[in-house]
Formats: C-alpha cells, structure tokens, sequence
C-alpha cells in the first residue's frame, strides 16, 4: 500500500505541511530532533487539498499564533523550581488545558509546536479536544529512520483530518541549573530574596549552573524564527504549548521588548494569547490578564469569517 504524502499547503487551514522524511538535528540538550517542512523544499510539487474552511491566501493573509503556557504541574503546585525536570499536570492543569481550550476553539490551528517536555504537550493535547475544527493532533516521530517509518499514515484521508504535532527541546523551560527541584520560597529565605528575584526575573544572570532568560532566549527565539516562522509565513495557523520563560524570550521577540521591559512580563499558567502574523508583522490580539472570549480576542476580519463558517458546520 502507498503511503499518503506530507504536502505543503499554500494556503491557511488546509493539509497537514509535514515532511515524514524529514531530516533532523541534534543539540547538546541530548536527544532530541528538530523538523523541517516539505515549504521549504517540495512546493513545485504540491497540490491544493481542499477543506470546507478557508481564509483567503494572498498578499494580505494573515496567519493566528496562539502561545499557551502549560497548565498547573505538580511542581508549580509545589512551589518548586522545575526547569527542564518533565512533570506532569495536576488536576487544575489538566482542567485549566482545557478551559484554554474552549477559547481558542474557534481560531484555526493547522500545526502545533510543543517542548519535548510532557507538561507542554499533554496541554496541547487537551486544549485540542475542544477544537471546533475536530482535528486530531498527532505528534510526529522522526527520531529515526525506524521511527518515521513506523508511524507513517497510509490514508491521504487521515492525514487531512490531522494536525501534526512537532515537538522541540528548544521549546523547554529554561534549565534552572541547580535550583531544579528546590522550593522557591525556602530558596529565597536561604538565599535573599533579591537573589533569588535576579536569578528568576532578570535578563541577563543565570541562576546557579543554570540558563539565564538571554541563553534561553537564543535557542527559543532562533527555534522560532527558523522552523515556526516560515509556517506563518506560508500561511499556516500555527499553536505553540510551551513554558513560562521559553514564551517569556518568543514574546520578547514578537512585541519587541527591551530585556528590561521582559522582566515584569508574568504569564499565567493555560492562558492562551494571540496574535495575527500580516505583512511580516506581528500583532497581538489576546491580553495575558483576564481572558474571556468576548473581552480578550480582538478578532480580524478573517477570524471572524472563520468562526461563522465553524458555527455554520456545527450541528
Ligand atoms: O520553575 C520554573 O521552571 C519556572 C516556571 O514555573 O519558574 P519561574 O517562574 O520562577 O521562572
């Protein structure tokens, strides 16, 4: 049996755009593999798959970007620092996932990008169950020849009906060195709680052995800017589940904040934010404080499209 190919779509809501055979590359955080997309080296061949919802694609298309911050984990219930450590969602993560999940429900998501890291992913996960769309996230597995091989889609069908799932350790948490697994509270008593501040907050000192927000920065930000990027630009909506301080460096990066400006930036656990990708451009269209779908998406003229046809599809 033929196996369905990956294709690029050119335009908004269509298609999967995963190249199963892609190449991978590695990085000092141990195994992991990064993904590259069919955009960016088989477009000639590709060919338009049809889907009952579209946003026009032309010079002025706009593509969504929600970043979500993972759930509650048991750590943050804790109080403990938890950089790279992979923990799991609580109870309240795993509802606050879904709650999120209700929000963003009627903005279009065509490719995830996850940490390598469970708490991100079981987030993404969660929130897509309530996806209007009824798409199933599906993560993609190209850690070797076997692995790409194994978990090949045979129907083009499917592979419509999936959102692929990439998951990136640049994506991570920042690596809190060795503040990972101490209490944030008992940490500050030990150590002043100014350290401790300058270690969490600022932009530039690294915690003990740890990763700075600047060298957390570099490898979340390049991340984005090499492999997420493109995909907005082709036109793809695009969901990133990631962490408090990964997503603190992208923002920094989509709003343009000074590395002064990013240390009172705090982002609530499962609050997803959006912005619009036009002309090169980002803008925000989401508030990271009180999110209702009424008062925090300010909604573009082709979200707004979107959700009509999404309301018109449900029964
Ligand atoms: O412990 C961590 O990994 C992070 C996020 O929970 O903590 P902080 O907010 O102090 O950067």
């Amino acid at each position: 049996m033929m196996a369905a190919t990956f294709k690029c779509q050119p335009t908004g809501l269509h298609g999967s755009g995963i190249d199963a055979a892609a190449p991978r590359s590695s990085g000092n955080f141990g195994r992991f593999y990064s993904m590259r997309f069919a955009c960016n080296t088989r477009c000639n061949t590709l060919r338009h798959v049809h889907t009952p919802l579209s946003i026009s694609h032309d010079s002025s298309t706009e593509s969504s970007l929600i970043l979500i911050r993972h759930g509650e984990s048991l750590w943050n219930e804790k109080n403990l620092f938890t950089g790279c450590c992979d923990v799991p969602l609580t109870q309240r993560g795993v509802e606050e996932a879904i709650e999120a999940g209700k929000r963003i429900s009627f903005i279009p998501v065509d490719m995830i990008f996850t940490s390598a890291l469970i708490r991100a992913q079981m987030t993404a996960m969660l929130a897509m169950t309530q996806h209007l769309q009824k798409k199933i996230p599906i993560i993609i597995h190209n850690e070797n020849e076997e692995a790409t091989t194994w978990t090949r889609v045979y129907s083009e069908k499917t592979t419509k009906q999936s959102i692929p799932v990439i998951t990136a350790w640049e994506l991570n948490e920042r690596m809190y060195g060795e503040l990972q697994g101490l209490n944030k509270q008992e940490t500050a008593e030990r150590y002043g709680k100014e350290k401790v501040h300058e270690w969490r907050r600022s932009f530039d000192i690294p915690p003990p052995k740890g990763e700075s927000l600047e060298m957390c920065s570099k490898r979340a930000v390049s991340y984005f800017k090499d492999f997420i990027e493109p995909q907005l630009k082709s036109g793809k909506h695009v969901m990133v589940a990631a962490h408090g301080n990964s997503l603190r460096s992208i923002m920094m990066y989509l709003d343009r904040l000074t590395s002064q400006e990013v240390t009172t930036l705090e982002l609530s656990t499962g609050v997803p934010l959006l912005y619009i990708y036009k002309e090169g451009k980002y803008m925000s269209r989401g508030s990271p404080v009180g999110p209702t779908e009424a008062g925090v998406y300010a909604y573009t003229q082709s979200l707004a499209v979107y959700r009509q046809q999404l309301d018109e599809m449900s029964p």
